[in-house]
């Protein structure tokens, strides 16, 4: 698909088709037979989100993806401005692969804005990303709410670099009896180990390589594994380090977020958040701690 067409007549081109409007989304979602898959992005489209889209049609007859910067979840002084909208290059780079993309406008989403009704994430919603993002995830519920009653789908893909995010999710449809299945995506890397992210575009050369300290964390704490002990010392380790200027690196309970205490056993979610160059990165993995 090309610019002009991503621009002009939606559904001119390829086998993809663009809609931005919810009447046509309906419209082509109610002529899809088989089963639906959905893929929530926020556009700048990388091989990450391809891997979601691969998932997407590997488990669905049909995949819907949506590419919409949602000013809800953004705090004043985040990027909701600066955040890359590449519209024509993210339709060709999922040209042929999807049936159809959902890009539309804020006032399409959002006649009234902000909506006079809108979903809370809880406390899950105001820890870690919460804490720093007030209200970051009340924004991505309320829009995850609103984007699973307009493509209605049977499964809905998530990637586990934002573990925060899809633990809310899947609480979201669980506490909502929302009629659909959530198919998590392991963290898809570039070779030097960084997770792919769109807000990557924002650093630097050296930035790239400052950002390498998250994934070397994640590396050290496999190899500390299964030892809960010795996890939590490659954590400290990190935070010491100060390598880059880190929010946090800690050991959660996968369902609660809670940070666990020296007598768990089990799944552990170790999450990290920190700045470098001023952008904000993310990092997890899920190890097993048997051991203390
Ligand atoms: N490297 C990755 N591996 C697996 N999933 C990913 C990766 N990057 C993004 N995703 C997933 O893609 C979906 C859409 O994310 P989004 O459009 O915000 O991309 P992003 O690269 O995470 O952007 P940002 O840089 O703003 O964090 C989310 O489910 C997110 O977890
Ligand atoms: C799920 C999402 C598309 C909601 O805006 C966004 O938070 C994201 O890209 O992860
Ligand atoms: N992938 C997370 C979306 C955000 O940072 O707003």
């Amino acid at each position: 698909m090309n610019e002009d067409e991503a621009a002009g007549d939606p559904g001119a081109a390829g086998s993809t088709r663009l809609v931005t409007t919810k009447a046509q989304l309906r419209a082509e979602r109610a002529a899809m037979d088989g089963s639906v898959a959905a893929v929530f992005t926020m556009g700048a489209l990388h091989t990450g989100h391809l891997a979601l889209v691969q998932r997407a049609r590997e488990v669905a007859d049909h995949v819907i993806l949506t590419d919409f910067v949602n000013p809800l979840q953004f705090g004043p002084g985040e990027d909701y401005e600066a955040y890359p909208r590449p519209l024509a290059q993210d339709l060709d780079l999922v040209d042929g692969l999807v049936d159809l993309v959902f890009a539309p406008s804020v006032h399409e989403m959002y006649p009234v804005l902000p909506p006079t009704v809108s979903v809370t994430a809880g406390r899950a919603g105001t820890v870690l990303e919460g804490a720093a993002r007030p209200g970051h995830f009340d924004g991505v519920v309320t829009v995850v709410a609103k984007l699973l009653q307009l493509t209605a789908p049977d499964v809905t893909v998530f990637g586990r670099k934002d573990a925060q995010q899809l633990a809310i999710i899947q609480r979201l449809v669980a506490d909502l009896d929302l009629p659909v299945r959530i198919e998590p995506v392991e963290i898809q890397r570039e070779p030097s180990g960084l997770a792919r992210s769109s807000r990557n575009g924002y650093l630097s050369d050296a930035g790239r390589e400052q950002a390498l300290a998250l994934s070397r964390t994640l590396a050290a704490v496999r190899a500390a594994a299964p030892s809960l002990a010795a996890i939590r010392a490659a954590l400290a380790e990190a935070l010491a380090r100060a390598e880059i200027d880190w929010a946090y690196a800690l050991a959660l309970d996968p369902s609660t977020l809670e940070e666990i205490g020296p007598d768990h056993r089990g799944e552990v979610l170790v999450a990290l958040a920190g700045r470098v160059e001023g952008t904000r990165l993310l990092d997890a993995a899920v190890v097993v701690a048997t051991a203390p």
